[in-house]
């Protein structure tokens, strides 16, 4: 499938490469934007460039974390690209909440293979963020003798909807070692048991609950085997308005009693931060610190 390039930006030692494809997934043109360190200008620099995957949150599309995150000092000072999917199928013909509210449908993809009529024809943002993506990537940037590593040395992260969509796909892929590390900020653990993923489950997935559980962290937390005494880290803040009804880390510590993630959760309580990019930024180089030693580069 072929790339469009839609815009190159210098942004901090590297560029931002905002662009769209055609996708097998989800039969639409979908967004991503990718930042690539200044490594990847770098001539002298010849190892692979490991990437790591940021999904966003409700309402998001690729630009509000190129924007807001501040990504890009860090990617630069460890050496990874960044790459920025969308959260949902787009376009004409999509279909969207009913109600037309922002938890559901278009921008809220909850990265799920939808199962239900009318979102099966394009919601399928699992296969297309964790099978598809990769692949269309390392297609296109990888002809030239430049490597960026999109589909091994990987690593993957979240925010909110985005640090669900992370933790679920870290935690079904693991047997395959498919990503060498997850982190979250204001990730939703428990989608089954709060309004956001009730909603969204239901309506992607049916009102067969035992369908829902397949991507809840909380119930792949008790089916998984840390086989490689990971950690995960996570963020929250104490200030955040979702936190009591629609985060509740606390599920995610609980669920994990008796299992091989017992302790090997780390979830880190930012007191006074909410639910925004000012919070994200905040520690966005904690994670990237975290994840630089996953992908060997430090
Ligand atoms: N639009 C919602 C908020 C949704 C929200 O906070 N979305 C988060 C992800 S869950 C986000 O990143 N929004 C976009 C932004 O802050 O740039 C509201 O008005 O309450």
């Amino acid at each position: 499938m072929s790339i469009t390039i839609n815009k190159e930006l210098a942004s901090c030692g590297g560029r931002l490469i905002k662009l769209s494809h055609e996708s097998i997934s989800t039969h639409t043109k979908m967004d991503v934007n990718i930042y690539l360190p200044k490594q990847f200008y770098d001539d002298t620099h010849s190892a692979p460039i490991p990437t790591l995957y940021y999904l966003s949150g409700l309402t998001c599309s690729p630009e509000n974390a190129s924007e807001k995150a501040f990504w890009q000092p860090q990617a630069d000072k460890y050496g990874f690209a960044v790459v920025f999917p969308d959260t949902s199928p787009r376009g004409e013909g999509v279909a969207t909440d009913p109600e037309n509210s922002w938890d559901f449908g278009i921008g809220a993809g909850f990265y799920v293979n939808a199962t239900e009529s009318p979102y099966v024809k394009h919601y399928h943002m699992y296969d297309y963020v964790h099978k598809e993506l990769p692949v269309v990537l390392n297609d296109h940037f990888n002809k030239a003798s430049k490597r960026v590593d999109f589909t091994e040395n990987i690593s993957i992260t979240g925010h909110s909807m985005g640090g669900y969509g992370a933790l679920a796909g870290f935690l079904r892929n693991i047997s395959d070692n498919k990503y060498k590390s997850c982190s979250a900020f204001a990730p939703i653990v428990n989608p089954s048991a709060v309004l956001w993923g009730e909603k969204a489950f239901s309506g992607y997935l049916g009102s067969d609950k035992s369908t829902w559980l397949e991507y809840d962290p909380c119930e792949l937390i008790k089916k998984t085997e840390n086989i490689k005494n990971s950690i995960l880290l996570i963020h929250v803040g104490t200030n955040d308005p979702f936190l009591k009804n629609q985060l509740k880390p606390e599920n995610i510590l609980e669920a994990s009693k008796g299992t091989s993630w017992e302790n090997k959760i780390d979830v880190k309580l930012a007191v006074g931060f909410d639910h925004s990019y000012y919070f994200i930024s905040t520690f966005v180089p904690e994670h990237a610190e975290f994840h630089a030693k996953a992908l060997g580069l430090i």
